[in-house]
């Protein structure tokens, strides 16, 4: 007989039948002001700053950390969007993705701490393709990364600077966020894919 620990405990670590809510809209929005603060204290202000976001819920996000940015500053923060596709590693077993525009804002992003933002960090493969194609952008001064969730189980040594909410789970599990408007109110689920 052993005296193992039992498992980390997940959030939805039985198999729920219609997924389980672990974030409500109230969690969602201030997980999204506290990103925004932390942004601002790390980078002594908003100067220079510039959130670029990745399709496809990475780019909501990133124009509602910089709606609460300028709240706070009264700075209007550049916003854009950064397309991964073409630089995932998986693309050759998922040649159907369909790509999604890159935004750049004016001003570029030479010299600029850039913030990618996407909903969920999980093996860090998109995150990888991220910076492979913010290299072809330009020279930013600073990369940094805000996730709404950090599931874990990363494949790759990469972590957020900025993270909503740490959520353990089972790669069993999907973690999907819904954001209000396309996808209903505000919203974080747990689904059971085994
Ligand atoms: O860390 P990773 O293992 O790369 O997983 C995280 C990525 O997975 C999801 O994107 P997905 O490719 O499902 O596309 P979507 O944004 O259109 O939902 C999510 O939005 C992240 O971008
Ligand atoms: O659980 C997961 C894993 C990758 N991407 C997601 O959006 N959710």
């Amino acid at each position: 007989m052993t005296d193992a620990a039992p498992p980390a405990a997940s959030p939805f670590s039985a198999p729920p039948p219609d997924g389980r809510e672990v974030l409500d809209p109230g969690d969602v929005a201030r997980a999204l002001t506290r990103i925004a603060h932390e942004i601002l204290e790390r980078n002594k202000g908003a100067g220079d700053l510039v959130l670029l976001g990745i399709p496809s819920r990475g780019v909501p996000l990133a124009h509602r950390i910089a709606d609460r940015i300028r709240a706070v500053e009264d700075v209007a923060v550049p916003v854009g969007a950064l397309d991964v596709t073409m630089y995932r590693d998986d693309l050759r077993r998922h040649p159907a993705r369909a790509p999604h525009p890159t935004e750049v804002p004016p001003g570029g992003v030479d010299g600029r701490t850039v913030v990618l933002v996407d909903d969920v960090l999980y093996s860090g493969r998109t995150v990888r393709a991220a910076l492979d194609a913010l290299n072809d952008l330009g020279r930013p001064a600073v990369v940094r990364l805000a996730v709404l969730v950090d599931r874990g189980h990363r494949e790759l040594p990469i972590r957020a600077d900025h993270v909503g909410k740490n959520l353990p789970s089972a790669t069993v599990e999907r973690v999907m966020v819904r954001l209000a408007g396309p996808d209903g109110p505000d919203g974080v689920e747990g689904v059971w894919i085994a």
